[in-house]
């Protein structure tokens, strides 16, 4: 028997085909909003990208060797290479950039995943100077959910920059076991290091209140309130307004705790959920990223797990229209007609068994809706077992 290596998948049958509807609905939106679909490296060098993750997520990177001798890793973060890319064959009078990208990144999964690979579909917006970047890119997640009829899902919106500030005055290491507690929403674990903080008074409240700064859009204003420097949820506060506008409200949560643990944000993040709770990828804000490529502006875009989209989307896999017997015609006409059916954009399978009851059933077991006959030009409405010339399937089925 052939087996996949653990953590591994051949997908195929129903959820392929709504994997590729989901891809080619997706990356035609994100056409439509001037995104450029860009193919990216499947190796990375590992001096590239090593110090540009977090140190947790570095370290779940599957390192190669190239066949030149170069330490590599697998592709994990596609934003990563769509930075590398503007960064190598853009300048700055080309900007903003608008990358989409339906690929795979590689990473040895934290429990409770087991995959090692996933297919992630997106964009990043990089190198925008004014505000609308960020409402760019949320927006048109929502739109890429609600195209899919993911209609339920929410929207978890955080802020980098808050927990940074936050954190700020208190060392490095302890910072970063703050900000994992958080992210595993480990909150006793995150109280029993808060004991440990050399801090007192009202930033240690205001730190021991952090998991409780959950709720809708008022939750921001109630943050603000307690900051001696209110401005740093400001673009949170716009975010969150503009997607209100949109008529997003009721789908949109407010979770001043929520951590995205790629280690590059410097603003506002957000997480996406199936109404069932699955993730359904995220995304934000990395000025910071761009700016260690010694670039200057915003950068923002998000990344969704294609897998978990096919299987919360409305999509059914596509039976044919029209199974075409070719068993009793030459081939090449079989091929002319369905040539010209391709044109129609009809959907339909050709049936070469010389069997034509068998054809028949397989047709029926494959859903199609008619079977035609293309060498006695007649044809069989399958539902209702009735039997037409093809001529009348071509105007019953080819008119509407
Ligand atoms: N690359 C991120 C998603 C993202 C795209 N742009 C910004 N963030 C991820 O894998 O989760």
């Amino acid at each position: 028997m052939i087996r996949n290596p653990k953590g591994c998948d051949n997908i195929g049958g129903a959820l392929a085909a709504n994997m590729e509807e989901c891809r080619g609905a997706l990356m035609h939106l994100f056409s439509l909003y001037g995104y450029h679909p860009f193919s990216p490296a499947e190796f990375q060098l590992i001096e590239d990208v090593w110090g540009k993750l977090s140190t947790a997520r570095a370290r779940r990177l599957i390192p190669v060797m190239s066949p030149l001798g170069e330490p590599c890793v697998l592709r994990g973060d596609l934003t990563l290479s769509a930075v590398a890319y503007l960064a190598g064959h853009h300048t700055q009078s080309e900007w903003p950039l608008r990358l989409s990208y339906a690929d795979r990144v590689y990473s040895v999964p934290a429990p409770p995943k087991s995959n090692l690979e996933e297919s992630q579909v997106g964009v990043e917006l990089i190198g925008c100077d004014d505000e609308g970047a960020d409402a760019e890119a949320a927006a048109l997640l929502f739109r890429a959910l609600d195209l899919l009829g993911i209609e339920n899902s929410a929207v978890v919106l955080g802020d980098v920059s808050f927990l940074s500030y936050l954190f700020s005055p208190l060392p490095q290491a302890l910072s970063s076991e703050l900000a994992d507690a958080l992210s595993e929403r480990a909150y006793t674990r995150y109280s029993a290091l808060l004991g440990s903080a050399p801090l007192s008074g009202e930033r240690l409240r205001l730190l021991k209140r952090i998991p409780l700064l959950k709720g809708n859009a008022a939750v921001i204003g109630e943050a603000m309130a307690l900051l001696d420097d209110p401005g740093i949820l400001m673009p949170l506060r716009r975010l969150c307004g503009e997607l209100c506008s949109l008529g997003y409200e009721r789908r949109l949560r407010v979770d001043l705790s929520f951590v995205r643990d790629l280690g590059y944000y410097s603003g506002p993040i957000y997480n996406a959920y199936s109404a069932d709770g699955a993730l359904l990828g995220g995304g934000g804000r990395y000025d910071g990223l761009l700016a260690a490529e010694g670039i200057g502006g915003q950068a923002v875009g998000f990344g969704l797990n294609l897998k978990e989209l096919a299987s919360h989307c409305a999509a059914q896999q596509r039976a044919p229209l029209v199974t075409l017997w070719c068993g009793g015609c030459k081939s090449s006409d079989a091929l002319r007609y369905a040539d010209a059916l391709s044109k129609k954009d009809v959907l339909f399978e050709l049936s070469w068994t010389r069997d034509a009851e068998a054809s028949r059933a397989g047709a029926k077991r494959r859903g199609s809706r008619w079977w035609a006959d293309l060498g006695a030009k007649s044809a069989l409405m399958l539902a209702r077992d009735r039997a037409a010339s093809l001529k009348d399937f071509e105007e019953e089925a080819l008119s509407c």
